[in-house]
């Protein structure tokens, strides 16, 4: 592997409170990279801090093997896609994309023939071939964005930052471009690094998956590892794919205010042991059942079946009783919410390709049941 891009121990406070501490990171050329995490978690301000415009207090940010920090932006060679794409409104596309090639202080293309080749070269690879003249008023959001995204790909950077480039686009515009950014990428062999508060889209574009916790790199690994085994709550419910019963481990049990979830037997069970215990994030803690004990029991949504109340579960599962309060259709699965005798919501997801479930009816009792060893034990 490669590594393009280095960020070695760097923090960066506002006003005396931590936006990014301490982070360590490397990431490989030729990547795909999807930073995840909660409003707030850091995630704009780690971008900025590699782009140039901030500066971190500690550490170092190399990228391509040279020191970058203290570094002007418009001197890092790194290009950058926002949320509001800022187009220059008295520009058409072409002239839009032309701009920063035509005006960067470092190495400015003047030959009119060789920019004009480079933007057709760009338009051709962002699908805008036919609107070149058309002024960026007069074209669709989507087709804006790949304006945007043909600006900075113009400038032939060896590495991009995407702060939400999808944010503003409608739900099919958005999943069509998903692909579209891969592909380009792909072409290109350029790193991207891209900023999302998407769990769908972080999971379905990286190749990496950065989950930026309170400031700090809650994980980083492939989306598959990521979803199948978060490093900490925080984690996990960024994924928003856990249910999380908080209690604490006892011998062979997970003791919570539902009574004891018994552990897969010593070898089976997956167990996150070796994390710090979890903090209780203020504001969130109802989503985690009483606030009581400092362990966290986490069963991912598609790992619960629905039962008849009165079924008796099998001597590796676990089942507890549960009220159906609502169900969401959502075509190829249904989300399904239950109440559990504490309170706690639980989700239940059930796909639909494997039969239709149990038709439920609100307000009747039913038994959620999951394999002992499909848990995830933080304690
Ligand atoms: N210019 C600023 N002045 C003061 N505080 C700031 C500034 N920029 C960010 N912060 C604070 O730093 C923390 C991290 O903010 P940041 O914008 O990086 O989060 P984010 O993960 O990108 O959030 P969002 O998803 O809401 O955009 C937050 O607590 C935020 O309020």
């Amino acid at each position: 592997m490669t590594v393009v891009l280095t960020l070695n121990d760097v923090s960066k406070t506002y006003g005396g409170k931590p936006a990014v501490s301490g982070i360590d990171l490397a990431i490989a050329g030729d990547s795909y990279v999807s930073v995840l995490g909660a409003s707030g978690s850091g995630k704009t301000t780690l971008l900025r801090l590699i782009a140039g415009f901030e500066e971190p207090e500690t550490g170092s940010i190399v990228f391509e093997g040279e020191r970058i920090d203290g570094t002007p932006a418009h001197e890092r060679g790194i290009g950058f896609v926002f949320q509001n794409f800022a187009l220059f409104p008295h520009l058409d596309v072409a002239g839009n994309i032309a701009f920063g090639l035509v005006n960067r202080r470092r190495d400015p293309v003047r030959d009119k023939a060789e920019l004009d080749r480079r933007v057709a070269e760009v338009i051709r690879l962002v699908g805008l071939t036919g609107l070149e003249r058309r002024g960026v008023s007069q074209i669709s959001g989507g087709q804006r964005q790949r304006v945007a995204l043909a600006r900075t790909l113009v400038t032939r950077p060896r590495l991009v930052l995407l702060d939400e480039p999808l944010g503003a686009l409608d739900a099919h515009l958005r999943a069509r471009m998903r692909d579209e950014l891969r592909q380009i990428r792909r072409s290109l062999g350029v790193t991207f690094l891209h900023v999302t508060g998407s769990e769908t889209e972080a999971l379905t574009m990286g190749d990496r998956l950065i989950v930026l916790d309170d400031g700090r790199i809650g994980q980083f690994a492939a989306p598959a590892t990521v979803y199948a085994a978060p490093a900490s709550p925080a984690v996990a419910r960024y994924l928003n794919a856990y249910n999380l019963i908080r209690g604490s481990r006892s011998g062979a049990s997970f003791v919570s205010a539902l009574g004891p979830l018994p552990l897969a037997a010593s070898g089976d069970a997956r167990s996150a042991s070796s994390n710090p215990p979890p903090s209780a994030p203020s504001g969130t803690s109802s989503n985690l059942g009483p606030a009581a004990a400092d362990g966290v029991y986490a069963i991912r949504h598609d790992r619960i079946e629905v039962r008849a109340p009165e079924s008796v579960p099998g001597a590796d599962e676990i089942m507890v009783p549960a009220r159906f309060v609502a169900s969401e259709y959502g075509g190829a699965s249904m989300l399904s919410f239950f109440a559990l005798d504490t309170g706690q919501i639980v989700e239940v997801e059930e796909h639909l390709s494997r039969g239709m479930p149990l038709s439920l009816v609100p307000n009747s009792r039913y038994g959620l049941a999951w394999k002992r060893d499909a848990a995830i034990v933080y304690a």
